[in-house]
């Protein structure tokens, strides 16, 4: 598994609004895109491109475009979805595919309620979108999910994780035969003993959509 911490001061910026507890839920979902739009530009530097000839008004020129099949996004429900736009802004002719997740708070196991994908994705390079990877199980399941359906390529755009929660997903994902790439805004400090992200940013689902303080 390979990991890429995005270092740019307006990443920086946005991240540490985003981590601010007075940030309201408008507030939060517009610095997420934002926040994805940006990642996403270093998380497709390997998206495949196929060579392209168009006519220029004046000449012919040799460029390239995205290869089919098309790039699939996955955002992991519920959070990952507000990072959706930001993804699609980049790369509007993405496929878009569904996974569900909820992690048990009481045993941190990821559990998977929904899923909406393509049933054959051998040879499709995917994004998978999820803002917080703590314990890093919800990652590794997704992952897995779509290695066995036949992707071969798979890139994880997070905002943040957790150093000990890199590290078990690192050893969840040995020996996958599919080259997975996890990119992230920043790494944090640990894990509090409730498997949340410290400093992080609190519940990411609960401030995207949830709960009115
Ligand atoms: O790395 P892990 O320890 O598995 O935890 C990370 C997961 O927890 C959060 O989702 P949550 O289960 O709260 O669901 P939600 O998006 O519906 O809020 C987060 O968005 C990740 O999916
Ligand atoms: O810190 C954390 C950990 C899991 N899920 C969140 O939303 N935040
Ligand atoms: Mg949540």
């Amino acid at each position: 598994m390979d990991l890429r911490i995005v270092e740019h001061p307006l990443v920086s910026h946005k991240l540490t609004v985003l981590r601010d507890r007075t940030t309201d839920s408008p507030t939060f979902r517009r610095l997420t895109e934002e926040l994805v739009t940006l990642l996403a530009y270093e998380a497709t530097r390997e998206v495949r491109v196929s060579e392209q000839t168009v006519q220029t008004p004046l000449a012919t020129a040799v460029g390239v475009r995205l290869s089919s099949p098309r790039p699939l996004v996955v955002p992991i429900l519920r959070a990952g979805l507000g990072m959706l736009e930001g993804m699609t802004r980049l790369v509007p002719t993405a496929e878009v595919g569904f996974l569900g997740m909820v992690r048990n708070e009481e045993t941190l196991e990821a559990a998977t309620y929904a899923e909406r994908l393509p049933e054959d994705l051998s040879g499709r390079q995917c994004y998978v979108l999820d803002p917080m990877l703590a314990t890093g199980g919800t990652l590794a399941a997704a992952v897995k999910f779509l290695a066995a359906r036949g992707a071969d390529h798979i890139t994880c755009i997070c905002l943040i994780a957790a150093p000990e929660g890199v590290e078990r997903l690192r050893g969840l994902l040995e020996g996958l035969a599919v080259p997975c790439t996890v990119v992230l805004a920043g790494m944090d400090e640990k894990l509090n003993e409730v498997g949340y992200i410290i400093p992080g940013l609190g519940d990411a689902g609960d401030r995207l959509y949830g709960v009115a303080d």
